[in-house]
């Protein structure tokens, strides 16, 4: 099982127990969010009936549901997991990412499943992704499919768990469909890539037309407005391994490689959270003092996050604290990634361990708001 399975609510992430995004859709939307690209839906008339060839969905069980009025509640006694509905109907999930751009073969159509998008999670089959696991959703305009990007727990050995990279691949039975999906996504505070639209077969693209003239008839897919932040790392932490861990670990989270995310066969350049991160090594002891304490609050307003052990953590709030204009550098927020031999601090202060959870927690904007005097108090 990839993702938690509701017959073993055990291996469900804890964090699912707390969720921000409880509420109504409407107060989802946070005054933050900036318009993404606009999504080009697809061209009516030819271009429809040319995708239509694709399609092995039984329209008549396809069941959409959007719930704007009425929210369903979602409860399953199994998994004791609640949430409400916010979207369903039916998805194809392309397990192995081998269907080739939005075609479904007749053997594929036993994976289309009834999918439903919760406030809490992602439910298909038995399979039930939580949200807070969720780092974004990527989408090219125009097609049928789109990616999930998450970072479930793992039951490994004696019970110990620990969080893997999973990019989930659904396709929808129509454009107009993957859009409502990715939509609701981003209603639900989730980031999403906008990646370029994926090369196509000549034949594909004289049936269509160029994706142009009247195509603006959806409006945008709104998503929160990338963070900019400072990173600032102790290349000396954790005997020298820090480096290795935060590149290795939390950095694909924020963002990935341009040759790492692949969409139909093609390479897409892509941020995964959506982060514009600076990353500063220190050279010496009480570098990341200085940097925290003179640091320009407007190129990075979204904060700072320390990667290393406690002393590096340490010397940036004090850094901060030892500003002139302290009123304003005790609100700005400071995340950790735990890269240090010993890393106390963070697990007293925000309950983690490893550097994927803590990278979570910034991506979710959960801890990292939390102001250096509120954390010491
Ligand atoms: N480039 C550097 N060279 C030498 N020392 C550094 C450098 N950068 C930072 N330091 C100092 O190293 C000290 C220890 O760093 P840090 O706490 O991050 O790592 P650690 O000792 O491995 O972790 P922990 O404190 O959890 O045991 C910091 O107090 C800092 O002053």
């Amino acid at each position: 099982m990839e993702v938690a399975d509701l017959e073993n609510p055990t291996s469900r992430s804890s964090s699912q127990k707390s969720s921000r995004r409880s509420g109504s859709r409407r107060s989802q939307k946070s005054a933050g969010q900036q318009s993404s690209p606009t999504v080009f839906p697809e061209k009516k008339g030819k271009s429809k009936s040319s995708r239509q060839k694709h399609l092995v969905f039984d329209n008549k069980d396809s069941k959409k549901a959007k719930n704007n009025e009425q929210k369903n509640d979602v409860v399953d006694e199994k998994s004791n997991f609640s949430g409400y509905e916010i979207y369903s109907g039916k998805l194809f999930f392309d397990k192995k990412n081998r269907i080739t751009g939005d075609q479904i073969s007749a053997n594929g159509k036993a994976d289309i499943s009834d999918v439903r998008l919760t406030s809490k999670a992602l439910i298909w089959g038995s399979s039930l992704l939580s949200l807070e696991d969720v780092i974004s959703v990527s989408y090219s305009s125009g097609v049928q499919h789109f990616i999930v990007h998450a970072y479930p727990s793992k039951k490994y050995l004696f019970g110990k768990t620990h969080r893997v990279r999973k990019d989930l691949r659904f396709i929808a039975p129509t454009v107009e469909e993957a859009i409502s999906w990715v939509t609701c996504f981003a209603e639900q505070n989730i980031y999403v890539n906008m990646l370029p639209l994926p090369p196509t077969s000549s034949t594909e693209q004289d049936l269509d037309g160029p994706l142009s003239g009247a195509l603006f008839d959806h409006p945008p897919i709104k998503c929160r407005t990338p963070p900019r932040i400072l990173v600032i790392l102790n290349p000396r932490s954790g005997h020298g391994r820090s480096c290795k861990v935060f590149h290795d670990k939390a950095e694909p989270i924020f963002k990935v490689p341009s040759d790492t995310l692949i969409m139909q066969a093609s390479t897409y350049c892509s941020a995964l959270a959506g982060f514009h991160m600076e990353v500063v090594k220190t050279t010496h002891a009480g570098h990341a003092k200085s940097l925290a304490s003179t640091f320009d609050f407007s190129a990075f307003p979204d904060g700072i996050v320390c990667v290393g052990g406690d002393g590096i953590v340490n010397e940036v709030f004090n850094g901060l604290l030892s500003r002139s204009d302290r009123a304003e550098a005790v609100s700005i927020p400071v995340g950790i990634i735990p890269a240090g031999s010993d890393n106390s601090l963070v697990w007293t202060v925000l309950g983690v361990k490893d550097p994927i959870s803590a990278s979570l927690l910034i991506v979710k904007e959960e801890k990292i708001s939390t102001s250096p005097l509120r954390l010491f108090s």
